[in-house]
């Protein structure tokens, strides 16, 4: 199984890229997660936000691959457990499926997106900011892992 979080923004702050680390680099290689980064849309005085939208979204749908799951990252979606995300992870691991986690950026997501999505995810009911979701997942991530590894981080 690979894992991918496809997020829109680039140049993160060093905080940021320390926090997605911390928790990545303590993934095995048969649960490793990659971040790709999206160039963001131009925003500005006179920039067209659909615009932006739309082109972080054709750079969304030309990254996914055939036979990816997808699952875009929503405040509107359903909210899982860590023990639901570790079943989850288990069942893609054991069906051998890739799955693609997409962050939108300031905008949010292309619609394309949520309606290619097979399930959208809500971190919880609080609009968080894109570089805290990368790390949060990261952390989630890491913990379902431990959870599945029975590892005592996950208690
Ligand atoms: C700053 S938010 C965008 C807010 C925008 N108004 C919207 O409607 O999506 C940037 C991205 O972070 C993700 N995000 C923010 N809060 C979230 C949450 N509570 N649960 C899941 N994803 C979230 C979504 O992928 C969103 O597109």
């Amino acid at each position: 199984m690979r894992l991918r979080v496809l997020a829109v923004g680039t140049r993160m702050p060093d905080w940021v890229t320390q926090g997605v680390d911390e928790y990545l680099k303590r993934l095995p290689r048969d649960f490793s997660v990659d971040i790709i980064e999206i160039t963001p849309g131009k925003r500005g005085k006179n920039a067209d936000v659909d615009r932006a939208i739309q082109g972080e979204g054709d750079a969304m749908l030309a990254k996914l691959r055939d036979r990816e799951r997808v699952i875009a990252l929503d405040v509107e979606g359903r909210s899982w457990s860590t023990e639901r995300l570790a079943a989850n992870a288990e069942q893609w691991r054991q069906e051998g499926h890739d799955v693609a986690c997409l962050v939108g950026g300031p905008d949010g997501l292309d619609p394309r997106l949520l309606a290619r999505a097979e399930q959208r995810w809500s971190l919880s009911a609080l609009t968080l900011p894109h570089p805290l979701v990368r790390i949060l997942l990261a952390e989630q991530f890491y913990r379902a892992w431990t959870l599945l590894a029975g590892h005592p981080y996950h208690r």
